[in-house]
């Protein structure tokens, strides 16, 4: 049987970098830890058919094309340096079309020490990260979806869920006043780059937009009187989309982590439901999962990524 390769990519993933910044005036450094993950896309299908390796760009090559690449250019922000890393690859191999660069940042903030930013030393303040994925296609130019994930919000009053189907099937109460607890995960996809010239151009603006996305969910997550998960999260898509006017599309996925009542009736009558509820039970699993991705009105329809 003569079955072809019908789709094929292949890289390096896990490469863990770090890259200081060291200003002399001040004798302040700066500190960048990402780690990435580049796959390659092309004439690559004799590698997998016929073990023919003469089109293999080997992934060890890969890796050290990253480090050489953070040598010479900035890695920050990652925009720019996920589509200088991913530019580099078609441009360099003429049978490579495409190159899937992500880039995952981890947090180092700056220490302060007797009320002062410490020069040199940093914390690791959480596993949120700022993420990544950058796309170079020859034939099309360049696409980028930044986010953030990983993190963890709570509030302990401020939602509710309730005129949810009633049926046969459903035990779970109405609630007024619920805690409500999620894992942040935010996308926004940019309008596509012809060229890596035109990623230079709005090189301040990556900051901004992870910035504004960011306090527009903590803001909103903190403030919105939530009617669920749902009427949420699109509050806060929709206003990333007014604030960042190069975004046309917005991903959130959000898990609903659950801290169930806990009847304590049975210890002398003890009252610990409704209002007069205290100590909870944090959920492990089940967990609800709840997606979407919001799009300015007229922006062209996007495959759903979710
Ligand atoms: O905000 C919520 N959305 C749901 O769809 C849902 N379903 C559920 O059981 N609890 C919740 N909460």
């Amino acid at each position: 049987m003569a079955s072809q390769v019908s789709a094929a990519r292949y890289g390096k993933d896990n490469i863990r970098l770090y890259k200081v910044h060291r200003d002399e005036a001040t004798k302040t450094h700066t500190v960048t830890e990402m780690t990435v993950c580049v796959l390659l896309e092309g004439d690559i299908q004799p590698s997998y058919t016929h073990a023919d390796n003469s089109v293999v760009v080997a992934t060890d090559t890969m890796k050290n094309t990253v480090y050489v690449l953070a040598k010479q250019n900035p890695v920050t922000p990652p925009e720019l340096f996920g589509s200088i890393v991913a530019s580099h690859f078609p441009a360099k191999y003429p049978h490579i079309h495409a190159a899937h660069v992500k880039i995952v940042t981890h947090r180092w903030t700056r220490m302060n020490i007797d009320g002062k930013p410490h020069p040199h030393s940093f914390l690791r303040d959480g596993t949120e990260t700022r993420n990544v994925d950058v796309t170079c296609r020859r034939e099309t130019g360049i696409t980028i979806r930044s986010g953030l994930q990983g993190l963890l919000v709570l509030k302990s009053t401020g939602s509710a869920f309730h005129g949810f189907i009633r049926d046969e099937y459903t035990t779970l109460g109405e609630t007024r006043d619920r805690i409500l607890s999620t894992e942040v995960d935010s996308t926004w996809e940019w309008n596509l780059f012809k060229t890596l010239d035109d990623v230079r151009k709005l090189i301040p603006n990556f900051d901004v937009a992870w910035q504004k996305a960011r306090d527009i969910t903590l803001k909103t997550f903190a403030e919105d009187n939530s009617a669920s998960v749902q009427a949420t999260m699109y509050k806060m898509a929709d206003q990333i989309l007014a604030a960042v006017p190069q975004v046309n599309h917005v991903d959130y996925s959000l898990p609903n982590k659950h801290y169930f009542e806990i009847n304590l009736e049975w210890f002398n009558g003890l009252k610990n439901t409704g209002k007069d509820a205290e100590v909870y039970a944090p959920q492990s699993n089940p967990n609800g999962l709840i997606k979407c991705t919001v799009s300015r009105p007229g922006a062209s329809k996007v495959l759903s990524k979710l």
